[in-house]
């Protein structure tokens, strides 16, 4: 078991929703915690919250949008300046846009893709690094589709796809970093209230009663609860390439088939 004393975590979109709630589990667990976000005045308020509650300088916050690769350059080196290492990167950020599909991409997926590669060049043994963890979040609708969005899914997947290909090469050629992945179902958040928003749904408003249904067969996790999740995925140093589904009735570590299951057809 990793502990996290003395370790220094990343965490993006952390302003807020499942992002605090994971930089507040990794506090509350000895590590430092660089936070995030492009929402600079709940980051800033965040801070000051934080230093209060974990100890002076324990939390840091940096304006970054994912989706811009000097901004998240340019606050890695800050933090590597004031932190002296990351051994812990947490994924986070991420958006429902279904209308400006290639912002959502850029934040979901190539976001995520960024934070990784930035990670894993400093925490990669073949590099002088020390190792380290990287949790990508996902979703459910990163194994399964959610209809109203289906760009959104599309980049849920690529991020289930992209952790369990790097984690594969990481095994492969001993980088010394794990890459996991998460997939909660709903959680309390401010983000589920997309289904219900024009704006961001756009063609696919006509399907808010059935994300509704999904809903019910689904209710909503707690962001504490979902943050549990990270921790063990952080801690647990069997875990590379692991996908872990949450759910209200459970949390479980996803099995992929070795072989494609499918039914054989004539061509
Ligand atoms: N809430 C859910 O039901 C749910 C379920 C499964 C997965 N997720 C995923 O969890 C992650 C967090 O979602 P949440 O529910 O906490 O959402 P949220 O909207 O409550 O919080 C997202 C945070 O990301 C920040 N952010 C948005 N765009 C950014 C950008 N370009 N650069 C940096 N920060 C940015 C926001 O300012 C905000 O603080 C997302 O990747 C989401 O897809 C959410
Ligand atoms: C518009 C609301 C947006 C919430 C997005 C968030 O990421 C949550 C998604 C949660 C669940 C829905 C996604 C897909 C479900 C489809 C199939 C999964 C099947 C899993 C199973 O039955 O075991």
């Amino acid at each position: 078991m990793m502990a996290l004393q003395g370790k220094v975590a990343v965490v993006t979109g952390a302003a807020q929703g499942l992002g605090k709630g994971f930089a507040e589990i990794l506090l509350q667990n000895g590590a430092k915690v660089a936070l995030l976000d492009i929402n600079e005045k709940a980051g800033k308020e965040l801070e000051t919250q934080f230093n209060e509650a974990y100890g002076a300088d324990r939390t840091h916050f940096y304006p970054v949008d994912v989706s811009s690769d000097q901004q998240f350059k340019d606050a890695f080196q800050k933090i590597l300046s004031k932190f002296g290492q990351v051994d812990i990167f947490c994924n986070n950020a991420g958006i429902i846009n279904e209308k400006q599909w290639e912002k959502t991409v850029s934040i979901n997926l190539c976001g995520v893709v960024r934070g990784t590669y930035l990670a894993l060049e400093h925490m990669k043994k073949e590099n002088g690094g020390q190792g380290g963890v990287i949790v990508n979040v996902a979703s459910l609708a990163g194994l399964g589709p959610l209809a109203q969005t289906p760009i959104y899914t599309a980049t849920k997947f690529g991020v289930v796809g992209f952790t369990r290909a790097l984690a594969l090469a990481s095994e492969v050629a001993n980088y010394g970093v794990r890459i996991n992945a998460m997939c909660p179902a709903f959680v309390r958040t401010p983000l589920i209230d997309s289904f219900n928003s024009e704006e961001q749904i756009g063609q696919f408003m006509g399907l808010a009663d059935f994300t509704r249904s999904l809903m019910e067969k689904f209710p909503s996790l707690e962001v504490e609860e979902v943050s549990k999740g990270l921790l063990l995925l952080v801690k647990d140093d069997s875990l590379n390439g692991a996908c872990l589904a949450m759910m209200r009735d459970g949390a479980g570590l996803v099995s992929f088939p070795k072989e494609i299951p499918k039914t054989p057809v004539a061509l």
